[in-house]
């Protein structure tokens, strides 16, 4: 059977429409279908140098793959003419438009996925509309209350308990419910989409040196180490919380299924330095598959056809592949 896949190219004057083009240059193993403005597409396809077939998609037909060269097109219209590396707030509404339509259709089954391409936070809240991020926007559009953001690379996955909100929030944010809603979502579907029996997940401490037993803080002693008990005494396998700035050693990851960072600076830069380009980020948690590129926008890059395509392809790889385990699982 044919896998539906949606995709969200994301802010369009950035570099996400490039690597979609790029990428539908090739054949894959679902229909992709893009969920996005035409004329932008072609306008970008165009510039880059690249022939492009756009398909209208039609939900009601057979789902089948496009040929190389071509991709399926939910037609949403931007506002006001692309400037390539040029933010316009007045398209900040299309881009929300396209995650919005992604969302509805994948809770109505009509897509096994989406895939989602770089947005700029700053430009939709300029735009007068409050986002923080794509986790967050699924997870509201869905009524789940709590999502796990997890981005993997080969050797290491890293999944954070507090996302996009200000550091100085963070502390407040890491309560024993929310750890044990993150830790508890983490280790499910490690079990269930990764095939792990026992997720072993490092979990670091939030003050330099995991807080020195409370000299440095006292998040660890009040908070982490006392749910990470109630956690292990239930079967998980949580150790830590450990010195963040030395767990993420070889000798360590090696036998770790997953890293849970206590915030987003904490995990991400590790994980991009060992693997930008190369990383997917997943949102665990949501009544959908849902992956994404491990890069922003690169504005400085858009329309120069240098950017590195790696990120989105895997993206697409790992929707396609969870989609597909779903679908025999059902
Ligand atoms: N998935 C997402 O939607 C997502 C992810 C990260 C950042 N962002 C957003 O993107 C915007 C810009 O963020 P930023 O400047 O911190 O990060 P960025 O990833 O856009 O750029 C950081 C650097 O990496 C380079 N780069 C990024 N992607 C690349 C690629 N595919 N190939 C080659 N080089 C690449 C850029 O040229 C730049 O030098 C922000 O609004 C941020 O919130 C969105
Ligand atoms: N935290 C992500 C990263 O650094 O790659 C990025 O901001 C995207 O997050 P969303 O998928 O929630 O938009």
């Amino acid at each position: 059977m044919t896998l539906r896949i949606a995709i969200t190219p994301g802010e369009p004057a950035g570099i996400g429409p490039d690597l979609l083009l790029k990428l539908a240059q090739q054949t894959w193993d679902a229909q992709l279908v893009a969920i996005a403005d035409a004329n932008m597409l072609k306008q970008r396809a165009k510039h880059l140098g690249l022939s492009i077939k756009l398909i209208e998609f039609d939900q009601h037909a057979a789902a089948t793959p496009a040929p190389a060269g071509s991709l399926y097109l939910h037609q949403v219209d931007v506002a006001e003419p692309v400037e390539l590396g040029v933010l316009n707030d007045a398209n900040g509404q299309y881009v929300l438009d396209t995650l919005r339509i992604a969302s509805e259709k994948n809770m109505d089954g009509t897509f096994a996925a989406v895939v989602t391409g770089p947005v700029h936070k700053g430009i939709i809240n300029k735009a007068g509309i409050s986002f923080s991020g794509h986790t967050e926007y699924f997870a509201q559009q869905s009524n789940t209350a709590d999502v796990v953001m997890m981005l993997a690379t080969q050797g290491l996955r890293v999944a954070l308990v507090t996302t996009h909100i200000p550091l100085a929030y963070v502390s407040r944010a890491i309560t024993e419910d929310r750890l044990i809603k993150v830790a508890s979502i983490l280790n499910h579907d490690l079990q269930t989409k990764f095939g792990i029996e026992k997720p072993r997940i490092l979990v670091c401490g939030l003050n330099p040196h995991a807080g020195e037993d409370g000299h440095l803080g006292r998040e660890e002693i009040d908070t982490i180490i006392p749910t990470l008990e109630i956690l292990n005494n239930q079967g998980m396998n949580l150790i830590g919380p450990l010195p963040a700035d030395t767990l993420f050693q070889d000798k360590y990851l090696n036998e770790a299924d997953a890293v849970l960072a206590m915030y987003h600076d904490q995990g991400l830069p590790v994980l991009k330095y060992k693997g930008f380009g190369n990383s997917v980020n997943i949102t665990l948690g949501l009544p959908f598959i849902r992956t994404s590129v491990d890069h922003g926008t690169a504005l400085d890059l858009a329309g120069k056809g240098t950017a590195d395509v790696g990120s989105f392809e895997l993206a697409i790889r790992e929707a396609i592949k969870l989609a597909q385990e779903k679908a025999q699982n059902q």
